[in-house]
């Protein structure tokens, strides 16, 4: 059990003058949690008790999220139960999607799915209350709507019809129907259910941390959710999906050798995208798997260079700097050979963390205290006042 400082112990500590600072709070356990745990050394990764291995080969994403909201996996009448509401949910109010359709061609995905989260907060938040199951159906309400904000918006944006949701299928099958007008076959439904599952929790990363300062200040789900997607979508989160994508087609542009391409990066003191982590220090569990799932899926769609290169790119970052892949390095492949365009990655990567954001949420606002942490200051002090004119 971790100790924490008592609330009289605080009162006792300085914190002005706090000597110690993590930077990026490295190392800072500032929450329990019952929805993940990760060891960075094995590369072991457990949902709710449930290793990440065992989920990938038995669970659906539609189990995984009542797993993260309930801390125990759902009984049969449970998951139907859950899936009807998750299929009802799936529409968007009509403000919302006239507002995807007012984006322009150039909006960014991430942008155009944060402000639509946010907007969704007009048509529920007029229900208010305190208990789980109130904070579990806007969960669920979040959740059904996000692939369909997805969706809506790539075919608005390529001059499209937007795809009704439907009310039967996984959020996986939707989802893909939805963003091609045509049903998914087995396999594609499947992998996508696999890539919603592996990207569903993952401690306290940095748009869960953001999602649950927010809920500490007792602001509502929506906000919590909106300000998650704003920090996922940086390159050093989860925009990085996109990013490797984008390097991996730049070295298809370039005609570049890609073991010579990341060198050249490295000695430029550049990073490569999809490599590094804070916790991990050994392979990722993630990555391993859909490390699998990327050889398999490029040598059956003919991209097999774009698999082949990324093994190289491997081998160079373990060989010059001895820094493994995450998540996101070989999910940019897996996507890329289900047809899924590169700036779409971060939003479907949006579109399964949510369960674990709002299942943070959750557990944040049963046992609240609000995040205010220290700052050490740096700056000058009792400076003299100098009127503008003087300045
Ligand atoms: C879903 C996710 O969010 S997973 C992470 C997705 N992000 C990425 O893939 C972006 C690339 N990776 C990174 O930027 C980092 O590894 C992070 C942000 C994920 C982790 O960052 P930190 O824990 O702060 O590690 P930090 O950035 O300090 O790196 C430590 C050292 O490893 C190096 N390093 C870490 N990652 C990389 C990388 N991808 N490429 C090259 N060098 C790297 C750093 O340059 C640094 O070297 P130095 O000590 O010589 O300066
Ligand atoms: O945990 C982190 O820092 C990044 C993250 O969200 C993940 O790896 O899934």
């Amino acid at each position: 059990m971790a100790e924490s400082l008592t609330k009289e112990k605080e009162k006792e500590v300085d914190l002005s003058e706090f000597p110690h600072i993590n930077q990026g709070l490295a190392g800072i356990v500032a929450f329990s949690t019952t929805k993940s745990f990760i060891d960075g050394q094995k590369g072991e990764l457990i949902y709710a008790g449930y290793d990440i291995d065992t989920l990938a080969e038995n669970a659906t994403f539609e189990e995984v999220c009542f797993l993260l909201w309930n801390d125990r996996l759902p009984d049969q009448q449970e998951l139907d139960s859950l899936n009807k509401q998750l299929r009802s949910e799936r529409g968007l109010p009509e403000p919302v999607l006239n507002y995807i359709k007012s984006t322009s061609e150039s909006a960014e995905p991430m942008a155009v799915l944060r402000t639509s989260v946010s907007m969704l907060a007009d048509f529920h938040d007029k229900e208010t209350g305190d208990s789980d199951k109130f904070r579990q159906n806007k969960a669920i309400s979040i959740t059904a709507k996000i692939p369909t904000i997805i969706a809506a918006f790539d075919r608005s944006r390529n001059g499209l019809n937007i795809v009704e949701p439907l009310d039967t299928g996984s959020t996986a099958f939707n989802f893909l129907y939805m963003l091609n007008d045509e049903e998914p076959g087995e396999q594609a439904e499947k992998t996508m259910d696999l890539c919603l599952i592996l990207h569903a929790e993952h401690g306290m990363n940095a748009s869960t941390f953001t999602g649950r300062a927010i809920c500490s200040t007792e602001s509502d789900m929506y906000s919590a959710v909106t300000g998650a997607i704003g920090a996922l979508k940086g390159p050093l989160h989860g925009g990085a999906n996109q990013a490797v994508m984008n390097m991996l087609m730049d070295i298809e542009k370039t005609d570049s050798d890609p073991v010579e391409y990341i060198k050249k990066r490295l000695e430029g003191k550049q990073k490569v995208m999809g490599f590094g982590h804070r916790v991990y220090k050994t392979m990722d569990p993630r990555a391993r798997i859909l490390r699998g799932m990327s050889k398999k899926l490029s040598e059956e769609t003919g991209h097999e260079k774009l698999y082949e290169w990324s093994e190289a790119i491997l081998k160079t970052m373990k060989d010059e700097k001895n820094i493994d892949p995450n998540v996101d390095f070989f999910s940019a492949t897996v996507y890329y050979s289900m047809g899924i365009k590169p700036d779409l990655y971060t939003c479907i990567f949006a579109m399964s963390r949510v369960s674990g954001w709002t299942g943070h949420y959750i557990e944040q606002a049963e046992n609240n205290r609000l995040v205010r942490p220290r700052a050490h200051y740096t700056g000058e002090k009792n400076l003299d006042w100098v009127p503008v004119e003087e300045r």
